[in-house]
């Protein structure tokens, strides 16, 4: 694993710029670094495989993910490749070629994150069908410029003295069905704002939250000023170029999803288009491997399991007892998710050591969600 890593790793940061990813040299360019990068025979066969892989995904107008490169340059699959970093999420997995079945056919999903991701899996690959990854690269260089979401958080953390608000815009959810009938997305972030909301928090996904990318570009157009997350289940870079052109500033990456090279990937593509990746952890395995990834900045505690749904908020004081030291000396900002409902909530994960705190549940479900702010720090909030 180490040397597929390192040969992965070994891709040049240019490799990885939007302008770059754009243009066929890139492509022949990453190329012609995983084929270089083969030392043995063994290796060169599953390079030549490899080759005909990605140029049969070129022919197709298809962009590559690097969990993919390292799948065809190792013989591997994505599924052990992420099995061996603790990834519980299996992904079902799209044929290489059209001739090749999948094999998962049969399978079933484990948990609900598992059946998202799966959905997520045909939901990407029918917009990438309508839409290429050269075309939303394209659309993303179009886009306003990416606001400061961890400036944002800082500022309003320090103005305040509790930890800064990510309001979310989440009409519905797995674990609680239907928050909220009466759902106007650009009356809810205007509320959120005016009651001093630093960031904001949009659901995208259709299927399981009633989400949408229409929710994401309206609010983006509506005037607020907050800086905008993408509430996604990124599984593709696709996601993330497609973000940025409807006027998202910052992103969620999910550690149980996604393996420690498709972290590394996805941040780097953020870092070009100046977004910010909040990066979701919710055991000490998936924080761990988190904390050896190089230009962290921003990291979510999820208190939720989002395979069983069970909430419990001392999740985030037992990780930040056990990696608090580390992550202050790396500067990484934390933010505390779900399950926040109370000013005695807020206390506990402040207390835990988080600069932030991501609340959906408990301010959808207000009759005025931007009043229930301050019901839910117990004080009114200076914008
Ligand atoms: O909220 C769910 O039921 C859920 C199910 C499966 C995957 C993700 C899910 N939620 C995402 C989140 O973690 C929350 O939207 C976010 O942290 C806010 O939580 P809350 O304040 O408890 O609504």
């Amino acid at each position: 694993m180490e040397s597929l890593l390192a040969v992965s790793s070994s891709l040049p940061a240019a490799a990885f710029s939007p302008a770059l990813l754009s243009t066929p040299s890139s492509s022949s360019h990453i190329l012609r670094t995983v084929t270089g990068a083969a030392g043995t025979a063994a290796r060169a066969v599953r390079c030549a495989a490899a080759k005909d892989s990605i140029l049969y995904a070129l022919e197709h107008d298809e962009m590559f993910n690097s969990a993919e490169v390292i799948q065809w340059e190792s013989g591997k699959s994505i599924n052990s490749i992420a099995a061996a970093q603790g990834i519980r999420i299996r992904r079902r997995c799209r044929p290489r070629y059209p001739s090749e079945g999948t094999g998962a056919d049969k399978a079933v999903p484990r948990n609900i994150l598992e059946q998202i991701i799966w959905d997520k899996e045909v939901e990407v690959s029918q917009r990438k069908a309508k839409k290429t990854l050269h075309n939303v690269i394209e659309s993303s260089q179009h886009a306003p410029p990416a606001r400061d979401f961890i400036g944002a958080l800082t500022a309003a953390h320090g103005r305040n003295g509790v930890p800064a608000l990510i309001a979310e815009v989440k009409k519905a959810s797995p674990s609680r069905g239907v928050l909220r009938e009466d759902f106007n997305p650009v009356e809810i972030v205007h509320a959120y704002e005016k009651n001093g909301a630093a960031c904001l928090s949009i659901l995208t996904d259709e299927k399981h939250f009633q989400g949408s990318f229409e929710n994401l570009e309206t609010v983006r157009n509506s005037g607020v000023e907050c800086p905008l997350l993408c509430k996604e289940f990124v599984i593709d870079i696709w996601q993330i170029y497609y973000a940025r052109s409807k006027g998202a500033d910052a992103i969620l990456l999910i550690a149980a999803v996604l393996p420690d090279l498709d972290i590394k990937y996805m941040l780097r593509i953020c870092k070009n288009l100046g977004m910010t990746a909040l990066i979701e952890v919710h055991d000490e395995r998936e924080l761990d491997r988190v904390l050896k990834i190089d230009g962290v900045q921003l990291i979510g505690i999820n208190n939720r399991s989002l395979e069983t749904f069970k909430v419990d908020t001392s999740n985030t004081k037992i990780l930040l007892q056990k990696r608090g030291d580390t992550i202050k000396e790396k500067g990484i900002l934390v933010v505390g998710e779900s399950g926040l409902f109370m000013p005695d909530d807020v206390a506990y994960v402040q207390n835990a050591g988080v600069s932030a705190i991501l609340v959906g549940e408990s301010l959808m479900k207000q009759e005025d969600p931007g009043k229930a702010i301050a019901g839910l720090y117990g004080k009114e909030l200076l914008c």
